[in-house]
């Protein structure tokens, strides 16, 4: 049996250069008695226990912005209106796991190459999310490392 609670989240993860970074290499010592520590074999297990069921972005495909389930109509406008007719394997994932049919509120991190569309795929459920509601008072907060990405997004 594992000795880890059951998962609460997904990680979601795509090739390309993005690295397996929920995987750690470490020993199953709290399985193992004093003795036995140093024989105990190195498993790859998932840093964090949120992490243990990584998604595949790339068995997600491409899909129109009209066929996405639950896109309010009115950013699907707006974003033909930008010139976005389809959404990228990112995207689709990110908001099935937040907005689509069978989602429930948990954490998510997403590992997904450079250019990879990662912005739409965290902004849209955001903005979905925030249009159906009053809001008086920060209800999201986009952290990034540096000023010129800031300035990006
Ligand atoms: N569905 C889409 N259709 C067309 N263009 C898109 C779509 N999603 C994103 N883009 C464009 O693709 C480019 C890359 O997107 P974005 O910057 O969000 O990628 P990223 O994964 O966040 O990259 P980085 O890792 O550098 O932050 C941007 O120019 C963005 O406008």
């Amino acid at each position: 049996a594992s000795p880890f609670p059951p998962p609460l989240a997904p990680l979601l993860l795509a090739g390309g250069d993005s690295s397996p970074i929920s995987l750690v290499r470490r020993p199953m010592v709290s399985m193992k008695t004093k003795g036995q520590e140093d024989e105990a074999p190195e498993e790859r297990v998932p840093h964090l226990p949120w992490m243990r069921h990584p998604v595949d972005i790339d068995s997600f495909s491409g899909c129109p912005v009209t066929s996405l389930p639950r896109l309010d109509p009115r950013l699907a406008e707006v974003l033909q209106r930008m010139g976005i007719e389809s959404f990228f394997p990112v995207q689709v994932s990110t908001w099935l796991e937040t907005i689509g049919p069978g989602a429930f509120q948990r954490d998510i991190c997403i590992n997904s190459p450079t250019g990879s569309g990662k912005t739409l795929a965290y902004a849209l459920p955001i903005v979905q999310m925030l249009s159906t509601r009053k809001v008086r008072c920060l209800r999201a907060l986009v952290v990034l490392p540096t000023r010129d990405l800031a300035l990006q997004v």
